[in-house]
């Protein structure tokens, strides 16, 4: 999704220049609902998926079979595209992760752009790999804690904050082999896109200024989309619900994003947790995590709690009377807490969640990590009662009020986001 709202974006600022986007038929079917310009193209590319029938593996199962599908699967539908057209494809701008597109660009003589949806911390993070090892590997232990302190902007994180995935251990992971593939082909690349904006890490953005010829942060995506939003239909009732709630800032929104359910001991802790405090609540919750809840807890919490499979996430978190959102810190769902200044309880997972959190409590200061990284009663009490009711929970709150007039401006026709587009125009050669 912030891949395509910033070809949108590009597409309606060079009208001239045609922009096809490549995607697996799955995700495009979910994505092109909505207004299109007349210069995108959809493109369907072979998830890997065996053809025929449903999948039902999981996510980390349709991210390998994806890879392995790769890179022919786009090798074929990039002819297709410029058979049909009788153009030839003149810039490759990817998600980071199809490292192998940097291959693809080269063999053609055009520029390769890779898009890093997440943060800059994370970006930073792997763009440091080989001085992380070396630091754990001057620890007595590797099992021991190291400050990042190395690292400009991320001083106040340690190795405990990063995935498992950055070091390439004999049984690496496809995600793992991945990463470390992107690090490697990184320095290959005409530019680097990030859906982030410059004043959220200037530190950060300084330093991999100095290490990428042209580093574009050209976010928040959730603020600077070209197309006004579409009315939602509201079929879940989530808006309705909200609605209907008295107070303004009281209810606490809950999400883990596309891929992560909590373990059922973590679900059990949250539920008496939210139990106790008595806050409203809107839950996302998957279907299969319903099963594993404690019994009763739906019909004890039926006249103060709402609970959805899908939400409308971004008309939640700019609800007047959502006041706190517990997340697994995923980067798009801090944007958008971000653009509806709403501070954040964070149970990061896996990925750049951990580091994430620790922008979100230590750099930033728009929100908490629960105690001892899992849910636990008293832990999410805590978090709760502080964010809801304290003056260090009023803080958080005016520091995101603070932060979302950086990202605004930043998205602002004279925005350092918005001048990074131009830039990315020009350099692709669209302008
Ligand atoms: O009921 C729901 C649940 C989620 N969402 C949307 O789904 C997206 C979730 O994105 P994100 O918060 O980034 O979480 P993940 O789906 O888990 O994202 C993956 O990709 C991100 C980078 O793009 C990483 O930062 C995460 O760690 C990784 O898990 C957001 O736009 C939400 O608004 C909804 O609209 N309704």
């Amino acid at each position: 999704a912030p891949l395509l709202a910033l070809v949108r974006r590009m597409a309606a600022s060079a009208p001239h220049a045609l922009f096809s986007f490549f995607n697996s038929a799955t995700s495009n079917a979910t994505l092109f609902n909505a207004t299109a310009h007349d210069n995108i193209r959809v493109r369907d590319v072979w998830d890997g998926a065996p053809r025929g029938k449903p999948f039902t593996g999981s996510h980390f199962e349709a991210i390998g079979l994806f890879l392995e599908a790769s890179p022919g699967n786009f090798e074929t539908a990039i002819r297709e595209a410029e058979r049909e057209t009788g153009l030839e494809i003149r810039c490759l701008i990817t998600d980071a992760f199809l490292w192998f597109s940097s291959d693809m660009a080269e063999k053609r003589g055009v520029p390769w752009v890779p898009f890093w949806t997440a943060a800059s911390c994370s970006l930073s993070s792997h763009v440091y790999t080989d001085q992380i090892v070396r630091a754990i590997e001057s620890t007595e232990t590797a099992k021991q804690e190291k400050a990042l302190s190395f690292i400009p902007g991320l001083e106040m994180a340690t190795t405990a904050d990063l995935p498992p995935e950055i070091f390439l251990g004999n049984n690496a992971s496809p995600l793992a082999i991945t990463i470390n593939k992107m690090v490697e082909h990184l320095p290959r690349s005409t530019a680097v896109v990030l859906n982030s904006f410059e004043e959220i890490d200037p530190i950060i953005t300084k330093d991999l200024k100095s290490k990428f010829p042209n580093f574009l942060n050209v976010g928040p995506s959730i603020l600077a989309s070209a197309a006004p939003a579409a009315a939602i239909a509201d079929e879940t009732g989530c808006l309705s619900w909200l609605g209907s709630q008295n107070r303004p800032k009281s209810v606490v929104y809950i999400s883990f994003g596309t891929v992560i359910t909590p373990p059922e001991n973590e679900l059990a802790a949250l539920c008496e947790g939210l139990e106790t405090c008595r806050f409203p609540f809107l839950w996302s919750i998957k279907d299969h995590a319903m099963k594993s809840l404690p019994n009763g807890f739906v019909d004890r919490t039926n006249s103060f709690g709402k609970m959805v499979a899908w939400a409308p996430q971004q008309q939640i978190l700019a609800h007047e009377s959502v006041g706190v959102f517990i997340s697994h810190c995923g980067w798009n769902s801090i944007s958008e807490s971000i653009a509806s200044c709403v501070p954040l309880i964070c149970r990061p997972f896996f990925g750049d969640q951990k580091l994430n959190s620790r922008m979100v409590q230590d750099s930033w200061g728009i929100g908490v990590r629960v105690e001892g990284g899992v849910f636990t009663k008293s832990g999410t009490i805590q978090c709760l009662r502080e964010l809801m009711t304290t003056e260090k929970g009023a803080k958080m709150r005016e520091n995101v009020s603070l932060l979302r007039k950086k990202a605004v401006a930043a998205v602002d026709s004279q925005g350092s986001s918005s001048k990074n587009v131009d830039k990315l125009l020009e350099i692709i050669g669209a302008r």
